[in-house]
């Protein structure tokens, strides 16, 4: 996809002069919120919805302008529709029969992906008769039977129960792997993109934030946002101010309480160049840990609030006094015209390509006029708790003070609008 643009009805802009190559057999998530346009890519893909602007390519070839039946698509949806009076076999049968294949050979194909899809004894049973779950591998079945170019995904786990989930997830991506098919794959869980994609595109409002393989986008996200999209409990984003002291030494200002970054630190040297500007630092709930008893080393204290156990571990709420940011609310307002013309082009290539720099350039420019800081209890910023995990053997007891310790290399520092303040590389 290159720049491509959909408005509907003339003044809404669903999907925001997006880039995107998927390369030959690769698995595609596209994850984000509700709303953000991921439906609206899948079925620009697929021809379903005309492009308002931009140009689609399938292999080198210019799509679209061709319609759904000559893209090679095959599509399942949050629930597969299946022929009611046909059997589970036909229904599987069915596109190959439609394009002339013989009776037998059809059959055998079918019967060879039941096998992968693990429905065997479900073959002859009229759809009425199937689970949701078993409905919806036949319906997977169907749709991939005729080995297509590429394979559609909206949602085609989420009526599902979490232990049907679990089982049909690990079964597609083991199906796809196996037939190599081209996968475009839309969700809103983050478990389903980090478990099944080879590359993850997430999307907000209408664009795409970053794209890198699950790892990347999870250990290195390119913003604010991303960052707190991924991970369970969520990422900690901690407002603060970056002093510069003697030597060129930087410590991050919480307010409350200042940590300061080793030397050796990458980010040192492009920070000791903003003294006193406002950054957004993100700390996983696992870089940050109770300091051992006698360890003098720790950097951040608090008081223990409350304690969630979690069975093979506790969520640990700590009152720092820090002020703490949503990321649902960090960044970009959304656009609400289709100015598609001054946003900067981002180009995502496939698999190892170079994505992100220009997004990292402009960084600090940009944060000379930082987003007006808003009142403590607004829904962006709040005086909230540092949220870590905690060992389940743990001797912490709710109300009494706490010393951390920081893995500051694991910390993500972003600028005021969510963007991160060093390369991110893809
Ligand atoms: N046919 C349509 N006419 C007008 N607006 C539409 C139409 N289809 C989608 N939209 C709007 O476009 C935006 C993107 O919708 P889309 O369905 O692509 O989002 P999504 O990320 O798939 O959301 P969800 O996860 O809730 O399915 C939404 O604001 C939606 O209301």
């Amino acid at each position: 996809m290159e720049s491509v643009s959909k408005v509907y009805g003339g003044h809404h802009l669903a999907v925001d002069n997006v880039s995107l190559e998927i390369a030959d057999g690769e698995f595609m998530v596209l994850l984000g919120p509700s709303g953000c346009g991921k439906t609206t890519m899948l079925r620009m893909i697929a021809g379903l919805e005309e492009l308002t602007g931009g140009e689609l390519w399938l292999d080198r070839t210019p799509a679209a302008d061709l319609t759904p039946k000559d893209r090679g698509v095959a599509f399942v949806f949050q629930s597969g529709a299946l022929y009611p009076n046909r059997t589970a076999r036909e229904n599987i049968m069915f596109p190959l029969r439609m394009a002339g294949e013989e009776p037998a050979a059809a059959s055998t194909k079918a019967a060879g992906l039941a096998k992968i899809l693990r429905i065997v004894p479900t073959l002859d049973r009229l759809p009425r008769t199937l689970s949701g779950g078993q409905r919806q591998r036949v319906a997977i079945g169907r749709a991939i039977v005729r080995q297509p170019r590429i394979f559609l995904m909206d949602e085609p786990l989420s009526n599902l129960d979490a232990t049907m989930r679990t089982e049909l997830r690990q079964e597609i991506g083991a199906m796809v792997r196996d037939l190599k098919v081209t996968t475009v794959y839309v969700t809103h869980d983050q478990v389903e993109a980090l478990t099944l994609a080879d590359r993850i595109a997430i999307m907000r409002d209408g664009r795409i934030e970053d794209v890198g393989t699950p790892a990347q986008i999870y250990n290195d996200p390119a913003t604010a946002f991303v960052a707190g999209f991924l991970g369970t409990p969520r990422i900690n984003l901690l407002s603060a101010t970056v002093r510069v002291t003697a030597r060129h030494r930087v410590s991050l200002d919480f307010g409350a309480q200042t940590l300061p970054l080793p030397p050796t630190d990458r980010r040192s040297l492009i920070l000791s160049r903003h003294d006193g500007a406002r950054v957004i630092v993100g700390a996983r709930s696992d870089a940050i840990t109770p300091a051992a008893d006698g360890d003098d080393t720790d950097q951040l204290s608090g008081t223990l609030r409350a304690l969630e156990f979690h069975g093979n571990q506790w969520i640990a709420f700590i009152h720092c006094g820090i002020e703490v940011l949503n990321p649902d609310f960090v960044g970009p307002a959304p656009t609400t015209s289709p100015s598609l013309v001054e946003r900067p082009r981002i180009r995502h290539a496939a698999a190892h390509g170079s994505a992100l720099s220009t997004m990292a350039k402009s960084v600090f420019r940009r944060s000379t006029t930082p987003p007006a800081v808003e009142p403590d209890d607004s829904p962006t910023h709040r005086r909230a708790d540092l949220v870590l995990e905690v060992a389940a053997d743990t001797s912490l007891t709710t109300g009494g003070k706490i010393h951390l310790t920081v893995d500051t290399s694991r910390l993500h520092i972003f600028d005021p609008h969510g963007q991160r303040i060093d390369r991110v590389t893809r």
